[in-house]
């Protein structure tokens, strides 16, 4: 096994923020901030693998606030102390033996995509590195409510998590060290093993929640997300919509037939002001009336000289690409041709390529089929010829 890793501390207690649970199990909307950290984790591609390190009172409420992700994480227990706790998940590691490991806090669930991405880069890179901040308040040493000294804040940086090492690195490390009590992070462990640590600029967003005041906050930044993912889902929107048409041609004299853009020899011809061609008649009107844009009449009147003998395929196209500026896409089609002669079995599957030529959308979307109406009625007597066509569209949400 090689690759890179996650430890997530979740051992804790949360005593500073002394609510009911431990805090990486408190809800920010509707994930715990446990899950949001994991999510966070395994959304990231170059992560091969994510191990969780939980407190051995906490197996049920793990089960609860973080199902979805019982299958796609490793689990172990933690010690008393966050470092113990790390040096129990890099134990339980040993026999994956990643290249390198990111240790990082449950509690910070709000940690940018690029910063982890740089920390593997480094990490694989034989470095080791941690995400941080520069400190830009004033710093003051106080005893008492009384301030005793200014400390020069230059040169000094928040500390966060994730922080990457080589995992024989952080390994090591953490087994040097006889009592882990006295360090707070991984760095810290690194660095007593005279490793050289460098800094990942991160922002104030990867806070680690620690006080009801950072729960508050983390309430609102998740508010905020979610408001905004809802706008944009919202923006994004598709309703699908169904549209039907029919028409009907008659023959006269001649010597083929136009239907679905395809020419059939044929003993006679179908009548009309355009090429006649019945079948994409009725799926202009099925598109235009899914888009409730009225139908083939009102846009090609058969009074305007312009459309006499037109190729009904440009109807065809004028539907189309009105779905088109509506921000919308035929998801199907489906025309039935009603009558005796000519037969359409053998042109089938000309009429579909032809029809998704025009559509510009895949065959597999385009449905032909035909029917006699057992020499009953016009289409019966061969006088004509009938077709009826249901398309369905999506379009962005109208309201
Ligand atoms: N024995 C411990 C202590 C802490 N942590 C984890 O280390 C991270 C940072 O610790 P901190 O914010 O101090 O969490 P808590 O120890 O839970 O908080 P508190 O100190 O307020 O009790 C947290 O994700 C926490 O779950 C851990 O895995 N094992
Ligand atoms: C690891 C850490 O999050 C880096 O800022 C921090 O040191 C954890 O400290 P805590 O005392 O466990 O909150």
């Amino acid at each position: 096994m090689s690759g890179t890793w996650a430890i997530i501390v979740a051992a804790g207690r949360g005593s500073r923020i002394g609510a009911d649970l431990p805090k990486q199990y408190l809800k920010l909307g509707d994930s715990s901030i446990l899950a949001l950290t994991l999510d966070n984790f395994l959304q990231h591609s170059n992560i091969d693998g994510v191990l969780v390190v939980t407190h051995p009172d906490d197996e049920e409420l793990f089960k609860r606030e973080c199902s979805e992700f019982a299958d796609k994480v490793h689990i172990t227990f933690g010690g008393a102390t966050r470092q113990e706790s790390v040096l129990n998940g890099l134990q339980a590691l040993e026999s994956m033996r990643p290249d390198v490991v990111l240790v990082h806090d449950a509690a910070r669930p709000f940690t940018n995509h690029d910063v982890i991405t740089k920390l593997i880069h480094a990490g694989n890179s034989g470095k080791a590195a941690i995400a941080a901040f520069p400190v830009v308040d004033s710093l003051k040493q106080v005893s008492n409510n009384i301030i005793l000294k200014n400390v020069d804040r230059n040169g000094l940086w928040h500390a966060q998590t994730p922080q990457a090492f080589p995992f024989d690195v952080i390994r090591d490390a953490h087994f040097a060290i006889e009592d882990l009590s006295n360090y707070t992070d991984d760095a810290a462990v690194a660095e007593a093993s005279g490793h050289q640590i460098s800094i990942v600029t991160s922002g104030k967003e990867n806070f680690k929640i620690t006080t009801p005041e950072d729960l508050v906050q983390a309430t609102m930044t998740i508010n905020n997300r979610q408001t905004k993912e809802y706008k944009m889902a919202k923006e994004h929107q598709m309703e699908s919509r169904t549209g039907f048409g029919y028409d009907v041609h008659c023959f006269e004299e001649g010597d083929h037939v136009t239907l679905c853009g395809v020419d059939i020899p044929h003993i006679k011809k179908l009548k009309g002001h355009s090429d006649a061609d019945v079948g994409l008649h009725a799926l202009t009107d099925a598109i235009l009336g899914a888009l409730c844009e009225g139908d083939i009449g009102t846009h090609f009147p058969p009074s305007d000289p312009q459309w006499k003998g037109a190729l009904s395929d440009q109807f065809l196209v004028f539907a189309r690409d009105r779905v088109l500026a509506r921000q919308g896409k035929i998801i199907h089609v489906d025309v039935t041709l009603v009558c005796e002669k000519p037969k359409i079995g053998p042109n089938r599957e000309l009429m579909v390529t032809k029809m998704a030529e025009i559509l510009d959308i895949n065959p597999n979307r385009v449905s032909i089929k035909a029917t006699t109406s057992e020499k009953l009625g016009f289409t019966g007597r061969e006088e004509g010829i009938a077709a009826q066509a249901v398309a369905t569209i999506q379009l962005p949400s109208a309201d």
